[in-house]
């Protein structure tokens, strides 16, 4: 009989699994004032920064996860330790049934790891040879080899960069390139740091879609950072979210939202450069202008009360009311986490 991890979920459901882990660095502290000293030759000083405090995350087969934080929460530190980069201080990460550091040889076929900020490619070769190099060094078989290059460069459009030099292509093609080159070996797992960093919104939207179709096509597990979270809503069914390198939530964008509860944004516009007064209860934000900006709690107030009291001081001109931005709901929320 299969070995039950959780009520109702096999052990072999479960894609990777970090168990109390602990992760510090030893960050090595210079010294202004004296910065030819002899003395920084011979006595080093060193601060000891957590970057992981006892995280437990369970990532199951097929699944997307969002995994956000603001920045230095150990998003990174997290990803390097499932890459196999990097060993726990204490505590285990097993990943697709492996230790990912000491079973690193076998491991690392099955995984494909894309950092936004680095890239596989040759950088004066065309784009073709990198996928050819790719297959020699992985000894990938010629028949896999075949299939996973015609798959690739349609799901992936690579024709039309087939041929051109990695270092000719804008920021959005060698993204495509780079994730379709991790993608060769045809891995179980797929871990993303920041893969639309820096992409202007066209590319940017374009690699959501690629990413979101992987994994309904293909079912891969993907394990995805950005800091850009509305990014993350869009892939996500589901959000971890990380601060100081402890797990502070972990659950979906809805229920996310429902931490902060239901925040509207309000944008009105009016004849005057004055901002309307409204009930202490409703946060003034900015004006720029003669548009006014407000946050709200949608349930603690009825909207046609505060289009009236606001209609009876000006003329409004226009009235723009949507739910607030994820990216509005993480700041509150890692303000809530900096002062507790
Ligand atoms: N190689 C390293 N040496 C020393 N300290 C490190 C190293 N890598 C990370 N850190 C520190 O560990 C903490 C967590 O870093 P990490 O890069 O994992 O966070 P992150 O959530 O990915 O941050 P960001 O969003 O800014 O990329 C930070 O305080 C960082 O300064």
């Amino acid at each position: 009989m299969e070995n039950t991890v959780f009520p109702g979920i096999r052990a072999s459901d479960i894609a990777v699994r970090l168990d109390g882990v602990c992760k510090q660095y030893k960050q090595r502290q210079g010294r202004d004032d004296t910065p030819r000293s002899w003395r920084n030759l011979f006595s080093r000083q060193y601060k000891t920064i957590t970057a992981l405090d006892n995280l437990d995350l369970t990532i199951h087969r097929g699944e997307t996860v969002a995994y956000a934080g603001p920045n230095g929460a150990g998003k990174s530190t997290t990803i390097k330790l499932i890459a196999g980069l990097l060993t726990p201080d204490s505590g285990t990460v097993t990943s697709l049934g492996m230790n990912p550091f000491s079973d690193r040889v076998r491991y690392v076929r099955n995984i494909a790891v894309v950092f936004g900020q680095r890239t596989e490619l040759w950088w004066d070769h065309p784009v073709s040879s990198s996928f050819r190099w790719k297959k020699s060094i992985w000894k990938i078989d010629d028949e896999i080899y075949s299939r996973q290059i015609g798959i690739l460069r349609e799901r992936f459009n690579l024709a039309p960069i087939w041929n051109s030099l990695a270092r000719d292509l804008s920021l959005g093609q060698r993204m495509r390139a780079d994730l379709a080159l991790a993608l060769l070996p045809d891995p179980q797992l797929l871990l993303l740091d920041e893969p639309t960093l820096g992409l202007d919104v066209e590319a940017r939207m374009a690699m959501l879609r690629y990413i979101r179709d992987l994994n309904a096509n293909t079912g891969l597990t993907i394990l995805i950072t950005s800091h850009n979270t509305s990014d993350l809503e869009e892939l996500g069914q589901r959000v971890v979210l990380v601060a100081q390198g402890t797990k502070r939530f972990d659950g979906s964008f809805r229920q996310l939202r429902a931490q902060v509860g239901d925040v509207r944004d309000m944008c009105v516009v009016t004849d005057s450069s004055r901002h309307p007064q409204v009930p202490d209860t409703i946060a003034y934000d900015r004006s720029e202008g003669r548009a006014h900006y407000y946050h709200f709690m949608a349930d603690e107030h009825n909207i046609m009360d505060i289009i009236d009291m606001i209609g009876r001081q000006c003329r409004i001109l226009d009235i723009s009311i949507e739910r607030t931005s994820i990216d509005n709901i993480l700041t509150q929320l890692y303000r809530r986490y900096n002062s507790a």
